[in-house]
């Protein structure tokens, strides 16, 4: 098996020593010649490269090199692989992507509603910057990107890039999911083999199958509604919001039991409750700064002030486990078969061909095949069309620097409706994000005006 040169875009992220974990877990599979690590900001990865190196030192003796930086040309020179996990504008960002909504009663999320809306109109201009100077340092690297929004970065680049084959846009939604009915039918969960369509975090199971084609689709309802869904993924079997958002699993299993839901449609289906629950002090942002970012950065500090690992638990988890085996299917041309977004051309047969869609592909050298899933019923259809309509007016908004686009695009969306509503959440997140966004309030008087 020929070995890879890995590049992680985003070394400092809360993700990477996972990963590294994986990576390790994960060696046969996918063996590693080098790692590099590439940040913007060199004491945030710093951290977390020092403590990676011991820990590679220690547990993956054969990797012939690893080495941090943040000079872009050494970095993404001679890649095989590049994963991608940047967040434009920090966790701090974050924080008021999900308080700004909140002030107006509407959803204040990551990745949903206006929150993802600013998050996303960040995150494109340098994602695009980053695919452009990968393609001239490694021109036939693999990318593997999981930066959020995953849905608004995949249509954006899938405008900006259409030829480009070996970009790869993947969420671990659905295989955290599969985590849990792994847990619940006592398998392992790449034995699981899942029919599933919608977008990114907007999107069912149909059918889980396991290796052999025996369905466990009704089994895994029933133990759903009759015994209630917990997170098992070790990274967020403990995480008190985590649990509340599997436990509303069996909400919507109960009241709309066709297909298994992805966990983000709670923030869609029943966005008054959700804006209910939040504390706008405490939103998920906060939690993670003093959570997972606390945690992972003690973690870091214990293993280099020790210089070593024996004091410290380490955890191997899903995240970097389906990262990885999806680089393994490409790389070796295995054929598996995972949930990925791909351009849609006929896969969902009632959307359009140009919908960025998440769906079961067989991954291969040549990259993702994906698995026909047909007509989409009514319900369905219309929620997804919704919600595409919304993700493409964010990216033309980005493109056309457009605020009467993003207007629209929040006018749309479930978690706002209210035209007034979103103009006011919209000009609210015009002044935070004034150092990351294109210019569209500039626009936005004169089209008001007009
Ligand atoms: N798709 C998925 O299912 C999935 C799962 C987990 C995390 N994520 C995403 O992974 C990313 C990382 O998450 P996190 O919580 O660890 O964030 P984080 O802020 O801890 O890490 C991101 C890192 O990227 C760096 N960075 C920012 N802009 C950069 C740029 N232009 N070039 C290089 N480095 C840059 C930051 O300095 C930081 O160290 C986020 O986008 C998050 O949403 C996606
Ligand atoms: O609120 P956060 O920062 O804890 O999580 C946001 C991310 O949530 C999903 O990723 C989960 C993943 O599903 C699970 O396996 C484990 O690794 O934890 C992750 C989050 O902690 C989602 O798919 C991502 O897109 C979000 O960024
Ligand atoms: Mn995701």
């Amino acid at each position: 098996m020929k070995k890879q040169n890995l590049v992680v875009v985003g070394g400092g992220s809360t993700y990477t020593i996972g990963m590294i974990m994986s990576l390790i877990a994960e060696k046969e599979q996918f063996p590693l010649k080098s790692i590099t690590f590439y940040d913007t900001d060199a004491a945030r990865q710093e951290r977390i490269a020092k403590a990676s190196e011991i820990i590679l030192r220690e547990k993956y003796p054969e990797l012939e090199s690893f080495s941090y930086t943040t000079d872009k040309a050494e970095a993404l020179t001679n890649a095989d692989f590049v994963f991608v996990q940047i967040r434009t504008g920090g966790l701090a960002m974050r924080e008021k992507d999900e308080q700004i909504p909140l002030k107006y009663d509407s959803v204040g999320q990551e990745t949903c509603g206006p929150g993802g809306m600013a998050y996303g109109l960040r995150s494109i201009g340098d994602m695009i910057e980053l695919v452009n100077d990968l393609r001239s340092f490694s021109p036939e690297a693999w990318i593997l990107n999981y930066t959020n929004p995953a849905a608004i970065v995949a249509e954006a680049l899938r405008r900006e890039f259409p030829d480009d084959k070996k970009l790869l846009n993947i969420c671990d939604m659905p295989a955290a999911i599969m985590v849990s009915y792994a847990g619940i039918l006592g398998k392992e969960v790449f034995d699981l083999v899942p029919e599933y369509f919608g977008l990114n975090h907007f999107g069912w199971f149909t059918k889980i199958y396991d290796k052999e084609g025996n369905d466990h689709t009704d089994t895994i309802k029933r133990a759903i509604t009759e015994d209630g869904f917990i997170p098992e993924d070790a990274e967020i079997a403990n995480d008190p919001s985590w649990i509340k958002t599997f436990k509303q699993v069996e909400r919507m299993v109960t009241d709309f039991p066709e297909y298994l839901p992805n966990t983000y449609l709670q923030y869609y289906l029943y966005p008054s409750e959700m804006v209910t629950k939040e504390d706008p002090e405490n939103t998920r942002a906060r939690q993670v700064i003093n959570g997972r970012q606390q945690r992972v950065h003690d973690l870091a500090d214990q293993i280099i002030a020790d210089d070593s690992t024996a004091n410290v638990e380490l955890e191997v988890d899903i995240h970097g486990r389906y990262m990885i085996r999806v680089a393994a299917s490409m790389a070796y041309n295995n054929g598996d078969i995972f949930i990925v977004m791909v351009e849609n051309n006929g896969t969902i047969a009632s959307l359009p061909d140009d919908a960025m869609v998440e769906v079961p592909a067989m991954i291969t050298n040549r990259g993702p095949k994906p698995f026909t899933v047909g007509h989409i019923s009514t319900f369905y259809k219309g929620l997804i069309e919704g919600q595409l309509a919304y993700e493409k007016l964010v990216v033309d908004a980005y493109f056309e620097n457009s605020y009467e686009k993003a207007l629209q695009a929040l006018t749309l969306n479930r978690t706002v409706v209210d035209a007034p509503v979103a103009r006011q959440i919209l000009d609210d997140l015009i002044e935070a994000n004034k150092d990351y966004w294109p210019d569209l309030y500039h626009q936005s008087k004169k089209l008001v005006t007009q």
